[in-house]
């Protein structure tokens, strides 16, 4: 799902993120552990395209699209539906007016899945722009996205939204609340959420329950360990937190300064590690 060879960022002279060898299979956890300013976020959005500014080489491939050579359709196919990135507090970049509903809705209808047979196994290049935009102040019980966006198809999308919340561990009902009426880790599998309902086959997950208190952060990532189980999604996680890397990842890649120090599998790594480095970040868990 994810293979990088020799990838490497650079912003002006200065390297910030080089990795030789990562790779990430269906079913898998990975996860890039380090320091502040190490360079895992920067290796996560290279993977996306998304190091605007910035010198990158080497060979990214995601979901079977060489993000390097892509053209800019086949860039947003993956970025917005095929690999969805989770971020540290989702809730910034959703709109505060717009239900969520209306939003996951949207969202959908942009990639193209409409809920009939076989639309969500990946965006559709065709799907054209939503056509429902505007805040969303009315949604009734009856709607997910409230009588704006009824229509052909939306019963099915409905379905597809609802399934994808379960999925989640969410009651569907969220659907008719807004941005601000949700707590950090709602907001969390509500992204996820729409990860799953929009045919995410990989997460990128930066930080993902670093905003959250401890409770919330083990549900976020029994969300995330059980999608990969069920349903085979390939997860590529960012974060500093090892206690939280040992109970999900199956690989581990510690990054100091722009380098990774030391890669292997996670029981290796995070028990019994090579590297200086990473025996520091262990001794210093609570
Ligand atoms: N757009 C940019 N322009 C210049 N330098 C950048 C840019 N983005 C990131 N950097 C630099 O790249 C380095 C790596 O940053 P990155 O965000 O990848 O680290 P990180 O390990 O994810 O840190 P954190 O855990 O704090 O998010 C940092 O020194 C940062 O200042």
């Amino acid at each position: 799902m994810i293979r990088v060879r020799d990838l490497r960022v650079a912003y002006g002279d200065r390297v910030v993120a080089e990795v030789p060898e990562l790779d990430v299979g269906r079913g898998e956890c990975v996860a890039i552990v380090g320091e502040s300013g190490s360079g895992k976020s920067t290796t996560l959005l290279a993977l996306l395209g998304l190091t605007e500014g910035a010198r990158v080489s080497g060979e990214v491939s995601v979901c079977g699209v060489d993000v390097m050579k892509a053209r800019p359709r086949a860039l947003r196919a993956v970025r917005g539906a095929k690999a969805a990135l989770v971020i540290q507090s989702p809730q910034a970049a959703l709109s505060p007016t717009t239900r969520l509903g209306v939003l996951m809705r949207r969202a959908l209808r942009l990639h193209g899945v409409t809920g009939g047979p076989g639309s969500t196994g990946g965006p559709s290049l065709t799907g054209g722009p939503d056509s429902t935009g505007g805040p969303d102040s009315t949604g009734g019980p009856g709607s997910m996205g409230g009588p704006g966006s009824m229509g052909k198809g939306s019963r099915g999308i409905d379905a597809v939204m609802a399934q994808a919340c379960e999925a989640v561990l969410l009651d569907p009902a969220i659907l008719r609340r807004y941005p601000h009426e949700i707590s950090g880790g709602q907001a969390q599998r509500f992204a996820i959420a729409m990860a799953i309902a929009l045919g995410a086959e990989v997460i990128l997950a930066d930080e993902p329950t670093s905003a959250l208190d401890v409770t919330v952060q083990a549900e976020v990532v029994g969300v995330l360990r059980g999608l990969r189980e069920e349903r085979g999604l390939a997860v590529l996680l960012v974060s500093h937190d090892l206690a939280l890397v040992s109970t999900i990842a199956d690989r581990v890649l510690v990054m100091k300064d722009g380098v990774v120090v030391e890669a292997g599998p996670a029981r290796h790594v995070l028990r019994d590690p090579d590297h200086p480095y990473t025996r520091e970040l262990l001794e210093a868990l609570p």
